[in-house]
C-alpha cells in the first residue's frame, strides 16, 4: 500500500492481484453506502463492469453504470456534458460518488466530471490499463481535450482512493501495455536510476508484465514523491511532463487516438533529447540510452512530421507563459531539469524527417 500525503488531502493506493473481485469491501472502507456512478468505457464495461457493479451492490451501494465509447475521442466536453446530464437524471447529489473504472481516458474524463459536477463530488480511481496504474490514476490531474490542444480544459482534483489490480492487465492488448511502459521509462529517466537499471534487466513487454507489481510500485513512488512536493504543477512536477510537449502535439495533430499518448511520449522524449544533446543541454549518449530502452519494449522512436503543425499545437501547451515555454530535459538518466526558452525556439527541437 502507498499513501499519498498532500497539504489538504490524504489517500491510499492499494496494489494487489485479485483485488477487483473484492472491490465492494474496499469501497465500503472509504465511503458509506450511497449512490455511485461507475464511469467506464464499452470495452472495460464488457470485461469487468458487471463484477464491479455486483460487488458494490452486495455492499449496499446503489449503482448507475455510465458507459462511453473506448478511446481518446471520448475525452471531450461533449462526453462530459453527456455524463453531467446522466448524473442529474439519476438525482446525484454532493453526498454521492463517482468511480472511474478504466484507462487514462476514463480516469481523466470521470475525474473531470466528478470535480466539476455540482462544483465537485467525491471520486475513486480503479485504473485498468498499465498506463493508468502507473501514472494517470494518481496525482489528481483531470482533463478533456479540445480541437485546439490536448488536456486544454481540466482541474486538479484528488481521488479518495486508488485500487490497482494488476490481474486486469492480462486482458490488455500489447500495444496498450507498451503505452504504459513509455510512462514508466519517463519516470525512471527523470527521477529513478534504480528503476531505469531494473527495466534494463527485463527482456520485453511480457517480461515486464511478469514483474508488474514491482514496476507499478516503483513508478507510483516516483509520481507520488513529485506530486507531494508540487501538487499544482508550479515547479518540480513539470518534470513529469518530459516528452509531453512534442508528444501531446503529435497526438493532437495525428487526430486524437491515431498516435496514442504513450507513443507520443516515447517519440517526444527521443526528439527533445536528441536536440538538447546537439545543443549541449543534455549529456552525450543520453538519447541513445533512451532509444535503446524504448526499443527494448518495442516503442516508437522516430516519425516524420510537419514542424508548423506541431509548433501551432505547442503554443497551447500549459507550460507556455507569454512568449516563453518551459521544456523538460535530462541532466542525466535519473535526473531532469526545467529550462525556459523563447517559445519560437521550440521549433529547433522539432525534427521533421524520420531519424
Ligand atoms: N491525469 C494524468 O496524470 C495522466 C497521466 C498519463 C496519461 N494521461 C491520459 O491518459 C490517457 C491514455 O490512457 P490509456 O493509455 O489508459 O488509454 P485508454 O483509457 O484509452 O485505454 C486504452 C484502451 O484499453 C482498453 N482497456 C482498458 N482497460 C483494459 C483492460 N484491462 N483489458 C482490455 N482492454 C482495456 C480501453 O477500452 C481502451 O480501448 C491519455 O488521454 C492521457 O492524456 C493522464
Ligand atoms: O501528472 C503529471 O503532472 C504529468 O505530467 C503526468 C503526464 O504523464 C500526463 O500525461 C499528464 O496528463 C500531462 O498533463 P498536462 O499538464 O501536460 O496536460
Ligand atoms: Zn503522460
Amino acid at each position: 500500500m502507498i499513501e499519498v500525503n498532500l497539504p489538504n488531502h490524504h489517500y491510499k493506493i492499494e496494489v494487489q492481484r485479485g483485488l477487483l473481485k473484492s472491490c465492494g469491501q474496499w469501497v465500503a472502507n472509504i465511503w458509506r453506502p450511497q449512490r455511485v456512478a461507475i464511469i467506464t468505457d464499452e470495452t472495460v464495461a464488457e470485461l469487468y463492469g458487471e463484477d464491479v457493479a455486483d460487488n458494490l451492490v452486495d455492499h449496499g451501494f446503489d449503482i448507475t453504470m455510465l458507459v462511453v465509447p473506448p478511446g481518446e475521442e471520448s475525452k471531450s466536453l461533449e462526453k462530459a456534458t453527456y455524463l453531467y446530464d446522466a448524473l442529474a437524471d439519476n438525482d446525484f447529489t454532493r453526498s454521492d460518488g463517482v468511480i472511474a473504472l478504466g484507462g487514462g481516458v476514463i480516469g481523466d474524463l470521470a475525474g473531470f466530471v466528478a470535480s466539476t459536477y455540482m462544483r465537485g463530488i467525491h471520486f475513486l480511481q480503479i485504473p485498468t490499463t498499465l498506463l493508468a496504474q502507473v501514472d494517470s490514476s494518481i496525482g489528481g490531474k483531470t482533463a478533456v481535450n479540445t480541437k485546439k490542444a490536448k488536456n486544454l480544459v481540466g482541474t486538479f482534483a484528488q481521488p479518495d482512493g486508488v485500487l490497482i489490480d494488476p490481474n486486469v492487465l492480462n486482458t490488455l492488448e500489447i500495444r496498450r501495455v507498451r503505452e504504459g511502459i513509455a510512462e514508466i521509462i519517463k519516470s525512471a529517466a527523470i527521477a529513478d536510476k534504480d528503476l531505469w537499471n531494473y527495466l534494463g534487466t527485463l527482456k520485453n513487454e511480457k517480461d515486464l508484465l511478469n514483474h508488474a507489481e514491482e514496476v507499478i510500485h516503483a513508478s507510483l513512488n516516483v509520481k507520488r514523491r513529485v506530486v507531494e512536493e508540487d501538487v499544482f504543477d508550479h515547479g518540480s512536477r513539470l518534470t513529469l511532463n518530459f516528452g509531453h510537449t512534442i508528444g501531446h502535439a503529435i497526438e493532437k495533430t495525428s487526430g486524437y487516438g491515431v498516435i496514442s499518448h504513450g507513443e507520443g511520449v516515447s517519440l517526444g522524449m527521443v526528439m527533445i533529447s536528441n536536440r538538447a544533446e546537439a545543443f549541449n543541454q543534455s549529456p552525450k549518449g543520453v538519447t541513445e540510452d533512451l532509444i535503446k530502452m524504448l526499443e527494448r519494449f518495442n516503442l516508437p522512436t522516430s516519425i516524420s512530421l510537419d514542424r508548423d503543425m506541431i509548433y501551432e499545437a505547442i503554443t497551447h501547451d500549459k507550460k507556455a507563459r507569454g512568449n516563453t515555454i518551459k521544456i523538460i530535459l535530462l541532466k542525466k538518466i535519473g535526473q531532469a531539469k526545467i529550462v525556459d526558452i523563447p517559445i519560437e525556439t521550440i521549433k529547433d527541437y522539432i525534427i521533421e524527417e524520420e531519424v
